[in-house]
């Protein structure tokens, strides 16, 4: 089944820049994906579209079987949960209360102005936050946890809305190397356990490499490569990674793959 279906989408913004190109995809239920591309070659643009946080100039795009509508894209926007590469945590507020928030797509209006929660929201929260391992860290302020922890807390956010697909944006661009591999381990197991399609922007090739089932690698726009990692050869990750002046990416490692 496919939780995702993209049909000739396209986004220009405003400004003329092109940073989609007519794409058609789909992504399959409880699937790990990555997106691999220099920067500007349009991963967040692609990502944000089927959150439906970004518009589209034409196409069609379809999460969960249903076409997204001005009408039903806050409630599909609840199934397709965002995990940011700055965490987007509200700093001054505790953990428990941030996680809380994944539940505002549930809550009328005015519950969410005065931050009131239901207990099935409560207890929704408190097993998203031992899923990410960090129950103790319940009750600090979000803005005391280290990085990896801030981003646990974006995971168990984004959990809390109980949703079908992650949505990941460069999840570890501000992690150390080791952080980063234990947010992707904990990514993984969630996708494999829970059944969530995740779908990840990164910059990191070696990671890519050990977490995808899928990679799709955008360039300027264009999907020029799509297929499993053991498929992506080193022709095919220069492809992804050459510029529009002929040179490549100089931080992508080209020796990583065969
Ligand atoms: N709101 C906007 N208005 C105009 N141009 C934009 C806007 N958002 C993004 N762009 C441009 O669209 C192109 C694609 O941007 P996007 O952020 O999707 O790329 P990216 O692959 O995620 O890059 P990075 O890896 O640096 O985050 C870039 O050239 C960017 O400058």
């Amino acid at each position: 089944m496919h939780v995702i279906e993209l049909e000739r989408v396209s986004k220009t913004y405003n400004n003329g820049l092109r940073a989609l190109k007519p794409t058609t995809l789909s992504i399959s239920a409880g699937s790990f994906t990555v997106i691999l591309g220099p920067s500007g070659a349009g991963k967040s643009t692609l990502l944000r579209i089927i959150n439906g946080l970004e518009s589209t100039t034409s196409g069609e795009v379809t999460v969960l079987a249903q076409k997204l509508t001005p009408q039903n894209i806050s409630r599909l926007r609840a199934k397709a949960a965002m995990v940011f590469q700055q965490f987007n945590l509200v700093g001054r507020l505790n953990v428990m209360t941030n996680i809380l928030i994944g539940r505002l797509h549930y809550n009328p209006w005015w519950m969410s102005l005065l931050y009131l929660f239901k207990q099935q929201d409560k207890t929704i929260a408190h097993w998203a936050l031992a899923r990410v391992n960090l129950t103790t860290k319940a009750w600090e302020r979000a803005d005391c946890l280290s990085g990896g922890q801030q981003q646990r807390v974006g995971i168990a956010r984004a959990l809390a809305q109980q949703p079908k697909i992650i949505l990941a944006d460069e999840p570890v661009a501000s992690l150390d190397p080791v952080t980063s591999e234990e947010i992707l381990t904990l990514l993984h197991k969630i996708c494999r356990e829970d059944g969530i399609a995740v779908v990840a922007s990164l910059h990191q090739v070696d990671l890519a490499m050990n977490f995808a089932d899928r990679i799709i690698g955008l360039n300027s726009g264009k999907v020029v490569f799509d297929g499993s990692p053991k498929e992506l050869g080193s022709d095919r990750l220069r492809k992804i990674y050459l510029r529009e002046d002929g040179s490549i990416d100089e931080n992508i490692q080209l020796g990583m793959v065969n």
